[in-house]
């Protein structure tokens, strides 16, 4: 199988996590794409969704899907979501398509998050994929300086401006051994909006498709 193909076959699994008739939370990428044209395949399988996207938001507009506003909603039950990559710990380096800050807003709302990926995304030590950092503007030089004393290689990703008019800083050559106290280090300098590791607020559940099945992990 090639990784497409893993990721709609995880995209179809997670369908079976799913309450019927909920507004649940989604995630951007790739893999959340096949999982919006699963949903689709399922007519009325959820009331509507909050999506951390503008490019999610279409695809759920194209496949008749209702968009609502977190602001609207009392809680959220559920939130589905993709990776970079993703520890066994259920720690996860997220924002390769620069969703990172309302995908983390979302994911620290949900009651449960549910992480489909490929088995490509399954690490030992996050840090291999860049781990992106989204900055307000005024901030890139002094925000580099500060992520250049931690020791990765941080440059700014060319042509991007997230959905929150912000740009995106990735840190290359960085192995992260301890999620934890990077994410809180990271979100302790001025100008950074969000860091793309999801340790404080980890997933519950991953859902990892491989050529054998899907294998789940839940947290401990
Ligand atoms: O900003 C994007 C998100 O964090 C995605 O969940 C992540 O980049 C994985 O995307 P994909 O499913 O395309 O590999």
């Amino acid at each position: 199988m090639n990784s497409n193909e893993l990721k709609k076959s995880v995209a179809m699994a997670v369908l079976d996590y799913i309450h019927p008739g909920e507004i649940i939370g989604i995630g951007t990428g790739s893999t959340v794409y096949y999982f919006i044209k699963a949903l689709s395949t399922v007519k009325n399988l959820i009331r509507g969704a909050i999506s951390s996207s503008n490019s999610s938001t279409f695809f759920l507009k194209k496949y008749g899907i209702p968009v609502y506003n977190l602001n609207d909603m009392k809680s959220l039950t559920l939130y589905i979501d993709s990776a970079d990559e993703i520890n066994f710990k259920l720690q996860m380096i997220k924002g390769g398509g620069a969703a990172l800050t309302n995908e983390k807003i979302i994911a620290s709302v949900a009651k449960e998050f549910i992480c489909i990926a490929d088995e490509s995304k399954l690490v030992q030590v996050l840090g291999e994929f860049p781990l992106p950092v989204e900055i307000i503007p005024m901030a890139t030089s002094c925000v580099l300086n500060k992520l250049k004393m931690l020791g990765g290689k941080p440059k700014v990703r060319k042509n991007v401006i997230t959905d929150n008019g912000n740009i995106i800083i990735d840190i290359y050559n960085f192995k992260i051994s301890d999620p934890i106290a990077m994410e809180k280090k990271i979100n302790s300098f001025p100008g950074v909006v969000s860091v793309g590791l999801f340790a404080i607020r980890k997933a519950d559940v991953a859902l990892i498709s491989t050529a054998s099945g899907i294998k789940k992990i839940t947290r401990n």
